[in-house]
C-alpha cells in the first residue's frame, strides 16, 4: 500500500531513485495561530515588483468557495490533514491564482482586444520535460493565454535555439519566453538565457533580472516561479517572515539562490545550506521556515525541524513503486511522515509547490503582457 512505502523515509531515500533526473523527535507540536486560518485572498502577490491586481472580494470569495469545494472531494492533500502540522495547500492555492489570472485576462482582452502569449522552446526528447511543457500549455489555454511551442532536435545547435529566442523577442504577440531546463550539455545555459529579452523574461532566469532581485532598491522584471510560487506560499497562509529564521537547502540559480534572496527581501535572517555545508541538520534546526530545494529524495529528516517550523519542500523526486500506475511515485526532499509531526506547517509533493511553479507562470504572463501594453 502506498501509504506504508509513505511511512519509511531511510528506505525510499536514494537507493530507489529513478533515473529520471540528471543526476540524480521532538514531541509534535502545535502551529502557532496564524492571522489567515485558510488560504487567504486578501493580500496581493507581493513578491512582485508589479503586483498582480485583484478581484473585487466578491468574485474572490466566490472562486475560493469553489476551489474549495473542488480540493475537498478529492484532494490527497486534505485526507492528510489529520497530520498535526497544518498542509500548505498548493493545488488550491494555485487553483485560486489560476481563476484570478483569467479573469484578468478576460478583462484586459475585452479593453484591449489583445491577449497574453508565451512562448516554449524545448530541446530535446527528455519524458519529464514533455510532461512539464504539455502541463504548461494546457494551463495556458485553460485560463486563455497563447501558447506558442517550438520543439528542436537534441543534437541542434545553439544557434538554432537562440534564432527562434531572437525570433520571438521581436514577436509583438509574444509576451513570455520559456527555454525548458534543463538544456543538453553541449549547450551553454547562459548564453541561451541571456539571448532571452529581459521585458520577456517570464521564468526570471536572465542575469539582468536575478541581478536585480538580488539589490537593495531594485527590482526585477520578473521574480522566478518557483521561488514567487514559495513566497506567494507563507504569505497566504499567514506565516511571518519578517524577523524569523529562515533555513534555504540547496542553492541553484533557479530556485534556491533566489529563494534566499527573496527571504531577505521579506526581511527574513537567512542562512543556506549546500552540499558542503557542515552539519546541515544543526543549522537547519534553527529554522522557523524551512524551503528545501535539493533533489534528494526524503533528505530532511524530523529530527532536522525544530518544533512548529513551516517547511516549503520544493523537491520532485521520482522514487520506484510498483503499485503505483506509472511505476513510481513522486516524493520531496523532506520526509513528510516525520516532518508533519513535528513541523507547524508543510507543503506536500505532489500538491506543493509544483502547481504553483505553474500558476506563477500565468501570472508572470499576465503581468508582462499588461507590462507591454500598458495596462492597468
Ligand atoms: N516544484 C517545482 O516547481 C520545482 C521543483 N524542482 C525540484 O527541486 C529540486 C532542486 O532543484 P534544482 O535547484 O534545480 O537542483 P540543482 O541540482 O540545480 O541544485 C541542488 C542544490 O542542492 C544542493 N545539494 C545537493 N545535495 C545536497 C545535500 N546532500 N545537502 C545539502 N545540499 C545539497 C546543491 O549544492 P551545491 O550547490 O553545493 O552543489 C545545489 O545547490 C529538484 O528535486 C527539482 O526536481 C525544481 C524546479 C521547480
Ligand atoms: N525553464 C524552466 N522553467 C521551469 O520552471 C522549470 C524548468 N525549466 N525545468 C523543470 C523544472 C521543474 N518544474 C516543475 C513544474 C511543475 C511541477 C508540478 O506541477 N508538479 C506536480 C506533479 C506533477 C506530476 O505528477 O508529474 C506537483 O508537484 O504536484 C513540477 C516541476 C519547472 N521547472
Amino acid at each position: 500500500m502506498a501509504s506504508s512505502i509513505l511511512s519509511d523515509c531511510s528506505s525510499c531515500a536514494t537507493s530507489r531513485l529513478l533515473p529520471l533526473r540528471r543526476a540524480l523527535h521532538p514531541p509534535p507540536p502545535r502551529f502557532r495561530p496564524s492571522p489567515a486560518p485558510a488560504p487567504s485572498l486578501t493580500r496581493p502577490l507581493s513578491a512582485s515588483p508589479t503586483p498582480l491586481p485583484l478581484l473585487p472580494r466578491a468574485r474572490r470569495m466566490a472562486a475560493l468557495s469553489a476551489a474549495a469545494a473542488a480540493a475537498s472531494s478529492a484532494d490527497p492533500a486534505t485526507a492528510l490533514a489529520d497530520a498535526s502540522a497544518k498542509i500548505i495547500d498548493g493545488k488550491l492555492v494555485a487553483k485560486q491564482i489560476r481563476d484570478e489570472v483569467g479573469v484578468e485576462i478576460a478583462r484586459m482582452k475585452e479593453a484591449t482586444g489583445v491577449v497574453p502569449g508565451l512562448a516554449v522552446i524545448l530541446v530535446g526528447s527528455r519524458k519529464d520535460s514533455q510532461t512539464y511543457v504539455r502541463n504548461k500549455k494546457k494551463a495556458c489555454e485553460a485560463v486563455g493565454i497563447k501558447s506558442y511551442e517550438v520543439n528542436l532536435p537534441e543534437d541542434c545547435s545553439e544557434y538554432e535555439v537562440i534564432k527562434n529566442i531572437a525570433t520571438f523577442n521581436e514577436d509583438p504577440s509574444v509576451h513570455g519566453i520559456l527555454v525548458q531546463l534543463p538544456l543538453p550539455r553541449h549547450m551553454n545555459d547562459e548564453n541561451i538565457l541571456n539571448a532571452v529579452s529581459i521585458e520577456k523574461d517570464v521564468d526570471g532566469f536572465h542575469p539582468l533580472n536575478i541581478g536585480r532581485l538580488a539589490m537593495q532598491g531594485r527590482d526585477p522584471f520578473f521574480v522566478p516561479c518557483t521561488p514567487k510560487g514559495c513566497m506567494e506560499l507563507l504569505h497566504r497562509y499567514g506565516v511571518e517572515i519578517k524577523g524569523k529564521r529562515a533555513v534555504v537547502i540547496g542553492r541553484s540559480n533557479i530556485v534556491g539562490m533566489p529563494a534566499a534572496l527573496l527571504l531577505q527581501k521579506a526581511n527574513a535572517t537567512v542562512s543556506i545550506v549546500h552540499s558542503q555545508t557542515k552539519n546541515p541538520e544543526e543549522i537547519t534546526r534553527q529554522a522557523d521556515i524551512i524551503i528545501a530545494a535539493v533533489g534528494v529524495a526524503n533528505l530532511v529528516r524530523g529530527s532536522w525541524i525544530k518544533p512548529g517550523a513551516a517547511i516549503i519542500d520544493v523537491g520532485i523526486n521520482p522514487v520506484d513503486d510498483p503499485s503505483s500506475p506509472r511505476g513510481y511515485r513522486l516524493v520531496g526532499d523532506v520526509c513528510y511522515e516525520e516532518a508533519s509531526k513535528v513541523a507547524g506547517a508543510i507543503t506536500p509533493v505532489p500538491g506543493g509547490v509544483g502547481p504553483m511553479t505553474i500558476a506563477m507562470l500565468l501570472s508572470n504572463t499576465l503581468e508582462s503582457a499588461k507590462r507591454i501594453h500598458n495596462f492597468k
